[in-house]
């Protein structure tokens, strides 16, 4: 058991298996996740996290293993039920459709109306609203989605998860499109919605700074498994960079004992020559 299956928790999961046309792709994962708590998910290409994500969010159904959200299991929940309970930000959206922001954003509502076929309402459009002017995007309010940057359209996809006002939010590298102004942007509303609101956030990323900085604790994976879970100070270290990423980089520490990296070209080479 990692330190990331101690607690009872918003999410818990257990022995979580998933293959690939037979290839195992998670192999015995377990994590859980407390309110108020964001946990970054790190590691290599083709380790296994967006896989992760997809299956706790049940858009892939795993061969084995438990996952519940809020205390109930995935699978006993409706479509309608998950989406009020967890918000999914996936790294590449289908969502192209000719769509304005602001009704891309409201989207965000559906699983909060109070009937399936019923209008939006004025809570709504005022929360649809607030979201917007929150993430510095009331400018692109009537502009179609398809004409947005990339970084612009993620933003959008955010929005709308935040207006799903779900406990639970995923991110899926929700900030690789955005410059470092939008990025630390966005991480600051997403922590400041974390702390005030009791949020539990899963983020998978890559950046070893940005997970160390902004995350409550770090889970590695390394071939479909949790290689390391915990404290970004336990977890960011030189001897496990070196065992998962292959690379050699020298590991810092700021005044607060917060560790950063500064990754080196040659940092590759001074592996395999080891
Ligand atoms: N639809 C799919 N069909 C078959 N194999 C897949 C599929 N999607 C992903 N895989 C494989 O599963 C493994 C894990 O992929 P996944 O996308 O979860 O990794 P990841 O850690 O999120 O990678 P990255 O950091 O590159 O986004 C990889 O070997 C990948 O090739």
């Amino acid at each position: 058991m990692t330190s990331c299956e101690k607690r009872a928790a918003g999410i818990r999961v257990r022995n979580l298996f998933f293959d690939y046309h037979l290839r195992p792709c998670l192999k015995g994962v377990g994590l859980d996740l407390q309110p108020g708590e964001i946990l970054g998910v790190l590691g290599p290409n083709g380790s296994g996290k967006s896989t992760l994500l997809k299956t706790l969010f049940g858009h892939l159904k795993a061969r084995e293993g438990e996952i519940e959200l809020a205390g109930l299991p995935l699978e006993s929940l409706t479509p309608r039920e998950r989406a009020r309970r967890v918000a999914f930000v996936p790294q590449n959206s289908g969502l192209r459709a000719p769509l304005t922001v602001f009704q891309a954003v409201l989207m965000g509502r559906y699983s909060r109306k109070g009937s399936r076929f019923g209008g939006y309402s004025g809570n709504d459009f005022r929360l649809a609203e607030q979201v917007l002017r929150d993430l510095s995007l009331s400018e692109f309010i009537h502009r179609p989605v398809t004409e947005l940057s990339g970084g612009e359209f993620q933003k959008v996809l955010l929005a709308r998860a935040f207006v799903q006002e779900a406990p639970v939010i995923f991110l899926d590298e929700a900030t690789s499109n955005l410059d470092i102004h939008h990025t630390l942007e966005i991480m600051a509303t997403v922590q400041d919605k974390v702390v005030r609101e009791g949020l539990s956030v899963v983020s998978v990323m890559h950046d070893l700074n940005l997970a160390a900085s902004w995350c409550d604790r770090i889970a590695i994976m390394k071939e479909g498994a949790v290689f390391v879970c915990g404290d970004p100070r336990e977890v960011i270290t030189r001897e496990i960079i070196r065992q998962v990423y292959g690379v050699s980089l020298v590991v810092h520490h700021d005044q607060e004992g917060i560790p950063y990296v500064l990754p080196r070209v040659s940092a590759t080479r001074e592996v395999s020559c080891a």
